[in-house]
């Protein structure tokens, strides 16, 4: 396979009202289309992340940001990795969900975050995701123009049992829409981002909001990208951008054939 993947990570800053952010995604979209086949948005894009303002801005999928995502995808011919939403189904449950469009803007994939972040470390940080989201179940391969990949949302990076199950089932990259804060994401981030592309010999791109210095929960920033020997492609700052990376899907089969690791595991004992 020799495939290079040209990839573009929307750092945007997240602001209150949700049309500021659906115009400002679509702006980044457009511009990064210039360049990417595969555009990604971060953890709810599209309204605050705070445990009291998701439930208000819950939508059903289809409704008007996916409906929006789709025409944005099918306008700028990309494969779009939507970030998420709130998500709020026929029962009034809530998810923190991920929409992947094609360039026809068709729905191709969907991920409900599997582990809700329930943190609390005195003084630095308290939040329980938990509060208003419900998790999801499953984990999906998404399948497309001959790339494999998976979503996983951002506290799902922390769990290695999942990103090796990805890895298994054939993902050659894990797409992160994140929203790490300052007190995990300093210690922890590119570390995540890195071992777990280590670990499973993969790429992995996550994407981050900007920080906004008016919102209540600080984001860390530094959306990345990393290749499946661990290098850092590119990354971010904590101000509003687009990332670009390439990525040479070869990459894959050459570490995987290097360093055996998946091959080399003895799943019997462990
Ligand atoms: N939105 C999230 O899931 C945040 C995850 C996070 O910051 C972490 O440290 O994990």
């Amino acid at each position: 396979m020799n495939k290079v993947v040209k990839a573009a990570i929307c750092q945007m800053q997240v602001v209150a009202e949700k049309a500021a952010n659906l115009a400002k995604a679509g702006q980044m979209i457009h511009a990064a289309s210039k360049q990417a086949q595969l555009v990604i948005l971060p953890e709810i894009f599209n309204a605050p992340y705070q445990t009291d303002r998701l439930a208000q801005n819950a939508e059903p999928i289809p409704g008007p940001t996916t409906e929006f995502l789709a025409a944005q995808a099918r306008e700028n011919q990309v494969l779009l990795i939507g970030g998420s939403i709130a998500e709020i189904n026929a029962d009034g449950i809530i998810y923190n969900t991920c929409c992947v469009f094609d360039e026809t803007g068709k729905l191709i994939g969907r991920h409900r975050k599997l582990h809700l972040f329930d943190i609390n470390i005195p003084s630095k940080i308290v939040f329980k995701e938990s509060d208003v989201f419900s998790a999801g179940d499953r984990l999906d391969i998404i399948s497309h123009n001959g790339i494999n990949f998976a979503v996983l949302i951002c506290y799902d990076i922390r769990f290695p049992e999942l990103a090796r199950k990805a890895a298994l089932a054939g993902a050659q990259m894990l797409v992160v829409p994140a929203a790490f804060n300052m007190t995990t994401g300093s210690a922890h981030w590119e570390l995540l981002m890195r071992t777990r592309a280590i670990d499973n010999q993969l790429f992995v791109i996550a994407a981050s909001p900007a920080r906004n210095p008016q919102s209540s929960y600080q984001v860390w920033g530094h959306s990345i990208a990393v290749d499946p020997w661990g290098r850092i492609i590119s990354q971010g700052t904590t101000e509003e951008d687009i990332i670009y990376a390439d990525l040479d899907l070869s990459l894959l089969d050459k570490v995987r054939r290097e360093l055996p690791v998946l091959k080399n595991r003895r799943p019997e004992l462990y």
